[in-house]
């Protein structure tokens, strides 16, 4: 699991560590974290540490200081290390006294582009958990040479200017190819649209103590995932595996029943009922369904519904899937069709899997408002929904509705960006619940094994979305490790 912490918690640990620790100690255990990182990429990059043009960029905060240290290490190491200084006169003491013992020089902002451009390494301290709002004007040109130069950009703890507790990014930001940051990984690490600023991320441990209760944020890895997988025992029959009820479709869209009941077939359940007008459809595809024409209440015993994919406007359908009392799914459609004081009074578990334009109208905002706030939007809707909110896109992230970390899923790919891979997603979550995963739980691991069965469907070409549930089992197979 990868676990982020709020700039709260982090500073809080680092307080309690640093009344134990002589002075300076963390910074050191960082700067060496960092500077060991550096040296690697310079090996990739250069061929060696020795003669390599590293150029630091220098805020007037601790960031900065991490990256004097750093600096300095590296140029006892033989590098040509330039400290370009942001605010001089408020730069790290230590550092700058480090940095000009090891043979380093410093120059202020405006000439430095220049270097920038023929450094091969960048690393960027201008501001780290201290920051505010987006970079500040006389970064920004720093930022522009970094990016446009051949260097390989680090950035110390955090991308300037994204939002550390959010994932937000408000005007000018760094880009970096790897970010080191120290003692947790930060949300915004996590998180689009920073995260995609942060490029590779290196966790450096520098001994602070963090509370699991306190997390933020949380991605699940492989190992996670494969001990959340249901796995039937020896005992088990079709029912006991959990039986989940798709109603989807309509005689407008029969695809998305065809590709929910694609997605649930493959998430573990025991059996799949197909409520709706798509029944010829999906026997024709997929002969061991169980189809009903008859609505949800007749169709017999489910474990978990999905309902409102390719859906129209059938409003009743999705009114009686709500009064059901198992978890229910609400996606597409349905989160339009849904009354939410009915989702509000469910005692069963239900999980919403709105994409941002959907949230969006839920939300009452602008769809890039969602897309710039995941975190905040997914968090708001469940909150009033009462409900765990999957929402989809760049980073997948799901809320519980009794707050907790976020899971955010590290395995999307926008090969996903497909037209009917959330109707698969559906299917695919619906069924993990069936089988009797908490919504967060079936939320999280549907989001990861969807992402990555979209990574294996499409290999770098197009994949459509039935070729994203055909890669399910090979998803399911590849975390498990089999
Ligand atoms: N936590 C830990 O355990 C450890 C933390 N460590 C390190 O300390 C870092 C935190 O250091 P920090 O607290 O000094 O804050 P930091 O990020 O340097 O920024 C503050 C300065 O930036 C300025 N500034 C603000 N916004 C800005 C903007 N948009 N654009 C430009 N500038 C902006 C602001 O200026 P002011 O507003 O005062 O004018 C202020 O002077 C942390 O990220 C990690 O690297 C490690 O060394 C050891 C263990
Ligand atoms: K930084």
């Amino acid at each position: 699991m990868r676990t982020a912490y709020s700039v709260e918690t982090v500073r809080n640990a680092e307080r309690e560590l640093m009344a134990r620790l002589p002075e300076g100690a963390l910074m050191q255990r960082a700067a060496a974290g960092l500077a060991a990182a550096c040296a690697q990429v310079l090996g990739r990059v250069a061929g060696r540490v020795y003669g390599s043009r590293v150029v630091l960029l220098v805020g007037s905060g601790d960031n900065g200081g991490d990256a004097l240290y750093a600096g300095a290490r590296l140029a006892r190491r033989g590098a040509g290390v330039t400290a370009v200084l942001l605010a001089p006169d408020r730069a790290h003491g230590g550092g700058l006294a480090a940095l000009r013992r090891a043979g380093g020089r410093t120059m202020s902002g405006e000439s430095a582009p220049a270097d920038v451009a023929r450094a091969d390494l960048v690393l960027d301290g201008i501001v780290g958990i201290g920051g505010k709002g987006g970079l500040r004007e006389a970064a920004v040109p720093l930022a522009d040479a970094a990016a446009r130069s051949r260097a390989a950009v680090v950035a110390v703890d955090l991308p300037s200017g994204v939002d550390a507790d959010t994932g937000e990014v408000r005007g000018a930001v760094v880009r970096a190819d790897l970010t080191v940051t120290f003692g947790a990984h930060k949300p915004g690490l996590l998180i689009d649209p920073a995260r995609e600023y942060a490029g590779a991320v290196r966790l450096v441990d520098i001994g602070l103590a963090l509370p699991a209760e306190a997390a933020e944020a949380e991605a699940l890895q492989h190992a996670d995932v494969a001990l959340l997988l249901p796995v039937p025992g020896a005992e088990s029959d079709k029912y006991r595996r959990g039986v989940v009820g798709v109603a989807a479709g309509s005689a407008r869209y029969p695809g998305a029943a065809v590709l929910a009941v694609a997605g649930a077939l493959r998430g573990g359940a025991g059996a799949v009922r197909y409520v709706g007008p798509a029944g010829d459809a999906v026997i024709a595809r997929f002969p061991e369904t169980l189809v009903s024409d008859e609505g949800p209440k007749r169709a017999g015993r489910v474990q978990a519904w999905v309902v409102g994919p390719g859906a129209g406007d059938d409003a009743s359908t999705v009114a009686e899937v709500l009064a059901a009392e198992v978890p229910v799914l609400i996606d597409a459609d349905g989160l339009r069709l849904a009354d939410p004081e009915a989702v509000r009074s469910r005692t069963a578990p239900t999980l919403m899997t709105p994409h941002a334009g959907e949230a969006a109208a839920l939300l009452g905002v602008s769809r890039e408002e969602v897309e710039g706030a995941r975190l905040s939007s997914a968090r708001e809707l469940a909150a009033r929904y009462g409900a765990a909110v999957l929402l989809k896109g760049s980073t997948t992230v799901v809320a519980s509705p009794d707050g907790g970390p976020v899971r955010v899923n590290a395995t999307g790919t926008s090969w996903l960006a497909t037209a009917g891979s959330g109707d698969v997603l559906s299917g695919l979550a619906g069924s993990l619940l069936a089988t009797g995963l908490p919504a967060l739980d079936a939320g999280s691991t549907a989001a990861y094994l969807h992402g990555l069965a979209g990574r294996l469907a499409a290999r770098g070409a197009p994949a459509g979305a039935h070729d994203v549930a055909k890669a399910i089992p090979a998803a399911w197979r590849d975390v498990r490790g089999d």
